[in-house]
C-alpha cells in the first residue's frame, strides 16, 4: 500500500480537526467520546484492513503510520497556532504554558499553585499567559473589571468540574445562578438566619475551648483543631448534625475523604476535561463517591427530621428549584457537598493563619485583649457574637489575615465577554480565560503599601497603607461572591476573641510557622500543614 498519500491525508485531517473543531468552543462533554474514539478507531481500522486481506504486519504498519500522522498533524497545528498565532501571543509567560495546560499541571504538581503564579508574575509582570487560552492578571484594577457588579465576564469551564453533579457554585448561567441564590440560599444567610446560628457557633467554640484547655501547656496542632471546629460548625449550621470531630478529637471520615479528594482535584482542576473523563469511571473507582454517599446520607437524614431551630437546609428544602423530585434531590446533594467544602477548610485556614500571627507577635493578642476589656467584653460576653461585630482591632486582625493568606489563594477563573475587555491600556481578547490570582493581587505594591508586612492598622488608623481597597478579593466579588462571608467572620471573631481572653498563645519550642507558610497545599481550598502552638491559661497566672 502506498503510504505517502495516506500519510499526507492523515496529517491534513489532523490539521482540520484542530482548526475546525478543537480550536472552536468547549468540548468538555465530548471528552469521554473522544477518548473512546482515539482508542477504538485504530483497533477498528486494524480489523478492517485484515478483513480486506492485509497481513497483520502490513495492517499494523498502516495503522501506526496513519495514527502518528494524524496526531502529528493535530499537535503541529495546535502548537504552531497556540505559540505564534493565538490572540494571546503577545502576552509574556513561560513558553510551554502557551502550548499545553499539561505544562501548568506539571509545574504545579507540588500543589503550590499560588506560589508559582507569584514567581511568574515577578518574572513576567502583571499579565502572564498561563495556558493556551488563559491569562493571569495581577493588576489590582482587574478586580472590579472582572468581578464587579457590572462585569460581563462569565464563569469559565473550570466550573464544570464535578459534572453531572450540580451545585449553586457551579451554575455558569447567570440567570440560573441568580434564581438559585434567591431560592433558599439568600434566606439561609440573611441577618435574621445568621442570628439563629449564633448558639451553634458559640457551643462549638466552647467545645473547642474545653479541648484546648485540656491541652493547656502542651503542643497543639491548631491546623487540625481549627479544621475540626469549622467542620463541626458547618454540620450543625447546615444540617443540625455534628461531625463530632471536636468531641472525639478525631477527624470524621467525611473530613478524611474530603481531604483525600482535594489532592486529585488540586492536581487536575486545570485540565477539567480529564476530570470529566474520570466521572465516567465506575462509581467504585471514583474517589469522590464515598464523600457523595455521605452527602446523600446527610440530605436523607435531614429530610427526615425537624430541628428546633432553622438551619441552612430548612431554607433550601422549602424552595424546590427544578420542580422535579429527582433533580431537586441531586441539587441538594451537590449543595450539601458545596456547603461542607466551601465553609470548612476556608474558615479553618483563616483561623490558623490568624493564630500564626498572634503567636509570632504577642503584642497583637495584647492589643486585642485590651480592646475587648475596654468594651466590657469578657469570656461570657463573647457568647453573643454580635458584641464582637464592631470591634475595630479584632476585625482588622482578621481582615489583614485574610489579605495576606486568602484561603482560596490561587483565585477563580472567568471568561472575558465575546467583545473582549480593557484594563488600563491593555486589551484582553474575547472568550479568553482570566485568572485573578488573589494571593498575588493582595500582596501587590500597587494595592497595598508594605504588602508583605502584617499591619492590621491599615484597616483602622493607617488607611494611607491602602492604595486600592477594591483589590480585596478573598471572598470573590459580584453576584457569585461568598454567601457565607458573614458566617465565616462570626466564627473567626468568636474563636479568636475567646482564645486571646483565655490563653497566652506561643509557638511550640520546635515550631516557627515555616511549615504552615511553605508546605500548605493549594487544592483550590487549602490542606493546611501543621502548626504547633502552646496555649497557657491566663486564669492560672
Ligand atoms: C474565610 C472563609 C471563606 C472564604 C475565604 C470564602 C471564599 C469564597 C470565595 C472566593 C467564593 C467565590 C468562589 C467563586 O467565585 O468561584 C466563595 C463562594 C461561596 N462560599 Fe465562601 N468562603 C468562606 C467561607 C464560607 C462559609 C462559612 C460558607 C458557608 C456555607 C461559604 C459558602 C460559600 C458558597 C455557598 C459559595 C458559592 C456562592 C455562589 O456561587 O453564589 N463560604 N467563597
Amino acid at each position: 500500500m502506498a503510504l505517502l498519500p495516506l500519510c499526507c491525508g492523515a496529517v491534513t485531517a489532523g490539521f482540520m480537526c484542530h482548526l475546525f473543531y478543537f480550536r472552536l468552543g468547549e468540548h468538555l462533554d465530548d471528552a469521554p467520546k473522544i477518548l473512546l474514539l482515539s482508542v477504538f478507531s485504530p483497533v477498528a481500522l486494524l480489523n478492517g484492513l485484515t478483513v480486506l486481506g492485509y497481513s497483520i504486519r502490513e495492517a499494523t504498519t498502516v495503522v501506526i503510520v496513519l495514527w502518528a500522522s494524524f496526531v502529528g498533524g493535530l499537535w503541529t497545528s495546535m502548537s504552531v497556532y497556540r505559540a505564534w498565532l493565538h490572540r494571546l501571543r503577545d502576552y509574556p509567560g513561560p513558553f510551554l504554558a502557551r502550548i499545553s495546560k499539561f505544562w501548568y499541571v506539571w509545574q504545579t504538581s507540588d500543589l503550590k499553585d499560588y506560589k508559582h503564579i507569584q514567581e511568574w508574575h515577578e518574572k513576567y509582570g502583571d499579565y502572564v499567559r498561563t495556558g493556551p487560552n488563559e491569562i493571569s492578571i495581577a493588576d489590582p484594577d482587574i478586580v472590579e473589571i472582572v468581578h464587579g457588579g457590572r462585569s460581563q465576564c462569565t464563569k469559565s469551564i473550570w466550573y464544570n468540574i464535578g459534572f453531572p453533579m450540580m451545585t449553586l457554585h457551579q451554575m455558569r448561567d447567570k440567570k440560573m445562578h441568580e434564581r438559585r441564590r434567591r431560592a433558599g440560599w439568600d434566606q439561609a444567610f440573611n441577618v435574621q438566619s445568621l442570628r439563629a446560628y449564633d448558639d451553634r457557633v458559640v457551643s462549638c467554640t466552647d467545645m473547642l475551648l474545653q479541648q484546648i484547655l485540656s491541652l493547656a501547656g502542651q503542643s497543639v496542632d491548631v491546623s487540625k483543631w481549627m479544621t475540626y471546629y469549622t467542620y463541626d460548625v458547618m454540620g450543625e449550621v447546615a444540617f443540625s448534625r455534628s461531625f463530632d470531630a471536636l468531641k472525639t478529637g478525631q477527624a470524621h471520615f467525611a473530613i478524611k475523604i474530603m481531604h483525600q479528594n482535594l489532592i486529585p482535584l488540586g492536581l487536575f482542576q486545570h485540565t477539567p476535561w480529564l476530570l470529566h473523563i474520570m466521572t465516567k469511571l465506575p462509581a467504585k473507582m471514583m474517589p469522590m463517591t464515598k464523600f457523595l454517599e455521605y452527602c446523600e446520607s446527610c440530605v436523607a437524614q435531614r429530610k427526615s427530621v425537624k430541628p428546633e431551630k432553622p438551619d441552612v437546609f430548612h431554607h433550601l428544602l422549602r424552595e424546590p428549584f427544578f420542580g422535579n423530585a429527582h433533580d431537586d434531590h441531586q441539587l441538594l446533594v451537590g449543595d450539601s457537598r458545596l456547603i461542607i467544602t466551601a465553609g470548612s477548610d476556608t474558615t479553618a485556614a483563616a483561623l490558623t493563619f490568624a493564630l500564626y500571627h498572634l503567636a509570632s507577635e504577642p503584642a497583637l493578642a495584647e492589643q486585642m485583649r485590651s480592646e475587648l476589656f475596654s468594651n466590657g467584653i469578657d469570656s461570657a460576653q463573647v457568647a453573643k457574637p454580635t458584641a464582637l461585630q464592631h470591634l475595630p482591632y479584632l476585625n482588622a486582625v482578621i481582615q489583614e489575615t485574610l489579605r495576606m493568606h486568602p484561603p482560596i489563594p490561587n483565585g477563580v477563573f472567568r471568561d472575558s465577554p465575546a467583545q473582549g475587555l480593557t484594563c488600563g491600556d491593555r486589551y484582553i481578547p474575547g472568550n479568553v480565560t482570566i485568572l485573578t490570582p488573589t494571593y498575588v493581587i493582595q500582596r501587590s505594591p500597587k494595592a497595598y503599601k508594605q504588602p508583605d508586612s502584617f499591619i492590621p492598622e491599615r484597616w483602622t488608623t493607617r488607611p494611607e497603607l491602602l492604595i486600592n481597597r477594591g483589590a480585596f478579593l478573598t471572598f470573590g466579588g459580584g453576584a457569585s461572591s461568598c454567601i457565607g462571608k458573614q458566617l465565616a467572620y462570626m466564627e473567626m471573631r468568636t474563636v479568636l476573641a475567646k482564645l486571646v481572653l483565655e490563653f497566652e498563645i506561643k509557638f511550640d519550642s520546635l515550631e516557627d510557622g515555616q511549615a504552615l507558610l511553605n508546605e500548605t497545599k493549594d487544592c483550590f481550598t487549602c490542606i493546611l500543614a501543621p502548626l504547633h502552638l502552646v496555649f497557657s491559661s491566663r486564669k492560672r497566672r
